[in-house]
């Protein structure tokens, strides 16, 4: 049975939603059906969003924390309600289901009509959701090989890897002459082709402590040898410019950009958290990087993301305590005197990469069907 009809359920934060729009989008090009079922704070805004795609999307009651059990209890009886209507209306051959609790009531009301459930885990380790719901599910796909494993109750676990934003996806491949002139002709830079260039960003959020220590690092090196391009976060640009008064290299700063293809594609050496996305597009890119894990994710899962690179030798990994202005100087002076140790890593992490993620994701659920045949 050929797969043309699929409900993807991807609240909760941006992390869960974005892959779950990026398959729904891959799908609609293979002249897929595609539904949205979103619950979690964020699903009037990401419903906006899915939509601005061409990808329908519906919200569900939305989901109190699971730290409440009776309120919990309650909000999903509302969802379960809620997806099984929206699933009886829309009669998917499947659902896929991105992670985090908000994924439950679409899960559980996918069971009660009997529709196959498959499930996406965009970090190195299995997150707690989806390991509950593994039993659930027909194929557990994970974005790298999780750390857990052994968790999954799902009848198979396969590694897709993470799906990335189409337009990133296609700009892989840029040069670095190419996406430094693309900087230069959208934000009048002033970026030069042929100087070592550093990416900063602190995940999709930002991160206050790489707005702080990165500027004072840099600026005890000397300015005529790099460049800078730094993503501060959305509300965050104040501080950082503050941190960089004076500097004296080309600096390219602001507050975030839709552009990552560009960013990246300029990039030598990217600091960064190291989020699901994030390491997937550092691989993409073949980028070498120095990854702090966000210490309070769930679980350490970003600590777990970052060794799935610095293990292969395509990362430093810094913990967060450790990231200090004299670490992030000793960095950086390491990147601009000894810059073939880096050029290895960024090779190691292209080695790593997993294009078409999306099509894989959807190629293992359409496997499940043609082995049902
Ligand atoms: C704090 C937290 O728990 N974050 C989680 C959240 O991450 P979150 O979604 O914040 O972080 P990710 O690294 O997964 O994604 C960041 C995304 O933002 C994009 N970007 C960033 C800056 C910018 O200016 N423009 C831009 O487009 C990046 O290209 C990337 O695609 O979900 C991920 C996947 O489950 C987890 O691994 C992260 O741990």
């Amino acid at each position: 049975m050929k797969l043309t009809c699929l409900a993807i359920t991807c609240g909760g934060t941006g992390g869960h939603f974005y892959p779950g729009l990026s398959i729904a989008r891959v799908f609609q090009r293979q002249d897929g059906e595609v539904l949205l079922l979103l619950s979690g704070v964020n699903s009037e805004k990401q419903r906006e969003i899915a939509e601005s795609y061409g990808v329908p999307a519906v919200v569900l009651p939305r989901m109190p924390s699971p730290k409440h059990a009776r309120q919990f209890a309650a909000g999903l009886a509302g969802g379960v309600t809620g997806a099984y209507r929206e699933l009886g209306k829309f009669r998917p051959q499947a659902l896929l289901g991105m992670g985090s609790f908000a994924s439950f009531p679409a899960i559980f009301a996918a069971r009660l009509r009997g529709i196959p459930c498959f499930l996406h885990d965009g970090n190195a380790r299995i997150g707690k959701a989806n390991r509950l719901l593994s039993r659930q599910a027909k194929v557990l796909a994970t974005a790298f090989p999780p750390v857990n494993g052994g968790t999954s109750k799902a009848k198979r676990t396969v590694v897709t890897g993470m799906p990335v934003r189409p337009e990133l996806e296609a700009e892989a491949g840029i040069s670095k002459e190419e996406a430094v002139a693309g900087l230069n002709r959208a934000f009048d830079a002033g970026l030069k082709p042929d100087l070592p260039t550093v990416l900063i960003f602190g995940g999709s959020q930002g991160a206050s402590v790489f707005n702080r220590i990165a500027p004072e690092a840099l600026r005890s090196l000397d300015a005529g040898r790099f460049q800078v391009l730094h993503l501060a976060g959305p509300d965050k640009l104040e501080e950082t410019r503050e941190a960089y008064r004076d500097a004296k290299f080309p600096l390219l700063l602001l507050p975030a950009s839709e552009k990552m293809g560009l960013f990246l594609g300029a990039a030598d050496l990217v600091l960064s958290r190291s989020g699901g996305s994030t390491v997937a597009e550092l691989a993409l890119f073949g980028k070498a990087a120095v990854l702090i894990p966000y210490p309070y994710a769930a679980e350490g899962h970003q600590a777990d993301n970052a060794r799935y690179l610095a293990d292969a030798d395509a990362a430093v990994l810094v913990d967060n305590t450790d990231f200090t202005a004299r670490r992030a100087t000793e960095l950086f002076r390491d990147f601009l005197d000894a810059p073939e140790g880096w050029r290895h890593r960024a090779e190691r992490a292209r080695a790593l990469a997993k294009p078409h993620a999306a099509e894989t994701m959807l190629a293992a659920i359409s496997d499940y069907f043609d082995s049902t045949r």
